[in-house]
């Protein structure tokens, strides 16, 4: 790689342009569809398309009248959120009944980057372009704002991120030490590595003395871009050489973008060079960064490389716990333990269906129940539906008893062990599709008569012991929604 873009380089990579918009919508796109679920999702959301920015609004087409009244009157605030936290310089969403604009090849486009996935084209001569470009570069600001809700404080700590949070307080703390320089958080989708990257940001300019650039790597290279087309290269390199502290999140955007790469190099190194903090974000650890130059990555990997592991149980618990508090709306133990058991992807979707539960109970005055859940997040349980096998059912069975696994298929009789596993037999009677002889060999090799009787027990305890049929219902609508 070189220094200084080619003026080819530079032309293609600025039609990419209308494509970073492209980018932020679908990021939008995705945020919409984990808050409002699949079906309303694609019910009303997914027929929307992009047009045109003008100043501080873009519009939205909506192929009917209908559509777009009903959008803007129940997504219309949502929107205008979302695009101006993806493009700070967006303030206002214009919702118009129209198709989406046609693609116009650009001026001597012919079998280049323009047909590559990363590259759309776009309209107008360079002259055009540059002078657009060089009025959207100077309406935004050079780094997205912090979210004032992602703090130390609202970040709740457990076994599985408890090594980044301290790595992110110890940065937030003593920038630039020894070590800790770069930062770099790693994890799965939506575990809370932007949470931790804004609580730093929010810490360090709490006293105003600390300049912090945040910014997505889409961002940065949507900025680059836009700084080669209005030709401010050195504007932008300066601006960015200037802040104490620059966190880069979601770097793994910049794999096969080679040229926004190699500008993130030079400032990377510019920016340890002089004593100042980098904080990166990934989905991945540099090492398994395939994609990325291999310097880069090097260098990624030089200070402290902390990973965010997927969540327990225990901690999702706590999440929901904390959120559910801070919305002042009444949640029961037993529905924060049911989502938690049912959503175990990633924290955002376990927020997004507790925010939904609220939101309905805020709506209609009616106290959240287990049997609400089931309905209001009907939709987002259907898509982490699974098959359930009886290894399943024996393990949540001996967890929510607290008895031992291999008590399953023991040969103890003692009631506290007894009743479980027959409860374990009866919801594998219930939610699979295997025969009693098959259940029986699973609990120790028992006797298909005695799966038939401790199906039999549990409907007849369940008929006359509330509680207890209350805990079998719960059990089953874990395992099974
Ligand atoms: N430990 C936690 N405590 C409280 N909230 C959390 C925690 N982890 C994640 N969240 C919340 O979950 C949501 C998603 O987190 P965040 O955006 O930080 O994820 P991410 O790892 O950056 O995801 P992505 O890979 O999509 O960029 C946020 O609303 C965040 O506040």
């Amino acid at each position: 790689m070189t220094g200084e873009l080619s003026g080819y380089d530079a032309v293609a990579e600025a039609r990419s342009v209308r494509n970073v918009l492209d980018i932020h919508w679908s990021r939008i796109c995705s945020r919409l569809q984990a808050e409002v679920g699949e079906v309303e999702y694609r019910t009303w959301l997914k027929q929307i398309s992009i047009g045109p920015v003008d100043g501080d609004e873009i519009t939205l087409n909506l192929p009917t009248r209908f559509l777009r009244d009903w959008v803007r009157t129940q997504y219309g605030d949502r929107l205008s959120a979302l695009w101006n936290a993806e493009l700070p310089s967006i303030r206002r969403v214009e919702l118009q009944v129209g198709r989406p604009d046609p693609v116009v090849e650009p001026e001597g486009a012919s079998g280049d980057e323009a047909g590559s996935a990363d590259v759309a084209p776009v309209a107008g001569t360079v002259d055009e372009r540059v002078a657009e470009a060089r009025s959207e570069l100077s309406r935004h600001d050079l780094a997205a704002p912090l979210d004032p809700r992602f703090t130390f404080d609202t970040f709740v700590v457990g076994k599985p991120n408890e090594f980044a949070y301290a790595c992110a307080r110890r940065v937030a703390e003593r920038p630039s030490s020894p070590g800790f320089n770069p930062l770099f958080l790693y994890g799965g989708v939506g575990l809370g590595k932007t949470h931790l990257m804004h609580a730093i940001g929010s810490e360090l300019t709490r006293g105003g003395k600390v300049s912090v650039a945040y910014m997505s790597a889409e961002k940065f290279m949507y900025r680059f871009i836009a700084a080669i087309r209005s030709q401010s290269t050195m504007e932008f390199k300066e601006q960015l050489r200037s802040v104490d502290v620059l966190m880069i999140d979601d770097l793994q955007f910049l794999i096969g973008k080679d040229n926004t790469q190699e500008e993130f190099f030079h400032t990377f190194n510019a920016l340890v060079d002089a004593g100042r903090q980098i904080v990166v974000s990934a989905d991945k650890s540099p090492s398994d960064l395939s994609g990325l130059e291999d310097r880069l990555r090097t260098r990624l990997g030089c200070g402290m490389v902390a990973d965010i592991h997927a969540t327990t149980f225990e901690l999702r618990i706590s999440i929901l716990e904390s959120k559910a508090a801070a919305s002042g709306v009444p949640v029961p133990a037993k529905v924060l333990e049911f989502l938690a058991h049912k959503i175990t992807s990633n924290v955002r979707e376990l927020e997004g269906a507790l925010n939904r539960l609220i939101a309905h109970a805020n709506l209609f005055g009616r106290p959240v129940t287990l049997e609400a859940t089931q309905d209001v997040l009907h939709d987002i349980l259907k898509a982490h539906d699974r098959r359930v096998t009886i290894e399943e059912i024996q393990r949540k069975v001996a967890e929510h008893w607290n008895i031992r696994l291999t008590d399953m298929s023991s040969a103890r009789r003692a009631r506290a062990v007894a009743r479980p596993r027959q409860v374990a037999m009866y919801l594998a009677k219930q939610l699979t599709s295997r025969s009693l002889p098959e259940i029986g060999r699973k609990f120790g090799n028992r006797d298909h008569t005695t799966v038939m009787h401790a199906v039999a027990r549990v409907t007849e305890l369940m008929e006359r012991d509330s509680a207890f049929a209350e805990d079998v219902e719960l059990l089953r609508r874990m395992l099974e929604s």
